[in-house]
């Protein structure tokens, strides 16, 4: 890391410039001296900690300033997965300025979300010692457990009950560490540790709350007590004004949250206080325990609204999105496509993991189709309870369903759970968790990749209003400035030579934002040539 030196711009339409930019770290990558082979996500640690060590709590980017092309491509990889922006400055004085801006106008605010919860875990097995007087024996409660979640993605963990949804989320949220645990799980290729507790966020199915607060005093409570010592009072106040609004509970605030014995707030209002009181702290990572148990279907439908929301990288993209965890029961089919991956359990083991939208056709592949038009959560919960009644069965296991006779009818009975194991087993259900997995790091969840156009869309609009502004002003040119973050893929004549880049407005925003936006995903640039070809022109 590190900054130039250089004259540096003043003015009015400079200062305007940069004040969308907030960039905060810079990244002199023809000078740094990171080893080759050092490991990537350490060189992202290294810049949170740097941060730290200044103070600094606001909004990160990386302003690399050089060549860009030389960066590794698992150091970028890393930083996207840190949610860190990595922008392209395309001239020293542009740099120089946007470090004297951004010293000027250090803001203090959280930075949990510096290291994002890029999630993958891997054969995880979790077994419980029983103590009898004569001998203690272990009990298998999951076995072979492997997926991942990425930030932006709601993933949500069904199955019949006790078929362990809990105590994966549990492993899962490092809540889980007594007994023996099998298999790995790490958050951005680190394992679990200590300072991970900070950014993971869990709510409980029965998260006790005092009935005599009202929910405004709930979360101030929270928050002055979560939040960190050198954050204001006021603005740990403005943090929970921010979660109200966010969680729609602007009408029942000053409503004591009640309990038993004591009416208060709704379920469904309980439970969003619930999820306020976890992402007050701004988690990376939130994971809930059936949160929509004992709602009706709307509300059920605005909690899980709510934890979209939540999962969505901000509109801004300087803070990329969260990975939220969920477990549920049986979803209505509205709530199931809302869902950008799934986990169905059944006994402890894995019946699906991928892309919710996928279940369907992938088990009508192996064999396994509703006779009936079903709520695809019926279909798969049913299957994994070992259910057949109304679905067809792949040929291989036809026989082994028992038919059972009673009175006039013949009911089709129940594949035994040895049979759903051997076929679980199966190379089909085995090659299609490895498909999945192989493909995380290059399918972009559609809803983000959607959100990502749609902020590109508003940049774009803005870009155009702010350019024909400075247009105004400076007469036909004006320093390129990045509200929209620029990568030129290296391809920039002279990125250091001592000059403004000079565009015209009008051409650069015809030049299409938009396709540069579109490398843009979770708050970080991805490093696709293809995507980045438009260069700036510079012009001395
Ligand atoms: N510490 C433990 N000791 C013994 N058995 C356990 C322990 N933890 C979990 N189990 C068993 O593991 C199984 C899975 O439990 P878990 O609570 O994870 O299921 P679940 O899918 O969340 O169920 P539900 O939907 O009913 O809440 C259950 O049979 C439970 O009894």
């Amino acid at each position: 890391m590190g900054g130039s030196s250089g004259s540096v711009p003043t003015g009015p339409v400079v200062e305007d410039e940069y004040a969308t930019v907030r960039t905060s770290v810079w990244w002199d990558i023809e000078n740094c001296q990171v080893r080759k082979a050092c490991d990537p996500h350490l060189i992202a640690q290294n810049i949170s900690l740097a941060l730290a060590e200044m103070g600094y709590r606001g909004p990160v980017s990386i302003s690399a300033f050089g060549d860009t092309s030389k960066i590794a491509q698992p150091t970028v990889q890393a930083l996207n997965n840190t949610g860190i922006a990595l922008n392209h400055v395309p001239a020293v004085k542009v740099l120089t300025g946007m470090i004297q801006y951004s010293c000027r106008n250090l803001e203090k605010i959280d930075n949990s979300h510096l290291l994002a919860g890029d999630m993958l875990f891997t054969d995880v097995g979790y077994k419980v010692l029983l103590k009898r007087i004569a001998s203690n024996t272990e009990k298998d409660i999951l076995q072979g457990i492997t997926g991942s979640a990425r930030p932006g993605e709601l993933l949500a963990v069904m199955g019949p009950s006790a078929s362990g949804k809990t105590t994966l989320l549990s492993l899962l949220g490092g809540r889980t560490t007594a007994n023996i645990v099998q298999g790995s799980i790490t958050y951005n290729d680190e394992p679990y540790s200590k300072s991970l507790k900070g950014r993971i966020g869990f709510v409980t199915q029965d998260d006790v709350l005092f009935a005599h607060l009202t929910v405004r005093e709930t979360l101030t409570y929270a928050a002055l007590l979560r939040l960190p010592r050198t954050m204001s009072r006021q603005k740990k106040e403005e943090r929970v004004v921010n979660v109200i609004t966010e969680l729609g509970l602007q009408r029942c605030q000053d409503t004591i949250v009640g309990g038993s014995f004591i009416r208060g707030v709704s379920g469904g209002e309980r439970k969003r206080v619930c999820i306020g009181n976890e992402i007050l702290v701004n988690p990376s990572l939130l994971f809930l325990d059936e949160p929509t148990s004992g709602l009706d279907s709307t509300t059920t439908l605005r909690v899980v609204q709510v934890l979209t929301e939540i999962a969505e990288p901000a509109m801004d993209m300087l803070q990329s999105g969260k990975t939220v965890v969920t477990t549920i029961h049986q979803p209505s089919i509205r709530l199931f496509h809302r869902f950008d991956k799934l986990i169905l359990l059944g006994k402890g083991s894995l019946f699906y993991f991928g892309r919710a939208s996928k279940a369907m056709s992938y088990f009508s592949s192996t064999g396994f189709s509703p006779l009936i038009a079903m709520n695809p959560a019926e279909f798969l919960v049913d299957l994994a309870n070992g259910n057949t009644n109304d679905v067809t069965v792949p040929t291989g296991l036809e026989d082994k369903l028992q038919s059972k006779e009673s009175g006039r009818h013949t009911t089709r009975g129940k594949l035994s759970a040895e049979d759903v194991h051997e076929w679980r087993a199966s190379p089909a259900s085995k090659n299609f968790i490895s498909y999945e997995l192989s493909l995380r790091d290059l399918v972009e969840t559609p809803r983000i990749v959607k959100k990502v156009e749609e902020a590109a869309e508003m940049r774009q609009e803005g870009a155009k209003n702010k350019a024909e502004k400075a247009t105004d002003r400076s007469k036909g040119g004006l320093f390129l400035k990045t509200s929209v973050p620029v990568l030129d893929g290296g391809k920039t004549k002279s990125s250091r030579s001592n000059s403004f880049a000079k565009v015209s407005p009008k051409l650069e925003a015809e030049k299409g934002l938009q396709e540069k936006m579109r490398g843009y995903c979770c708050g970080f640039l991805a490093t696709n040539k293809s995507k980045s070809k438009e260069t700036s022109k510079e012009v001395d």
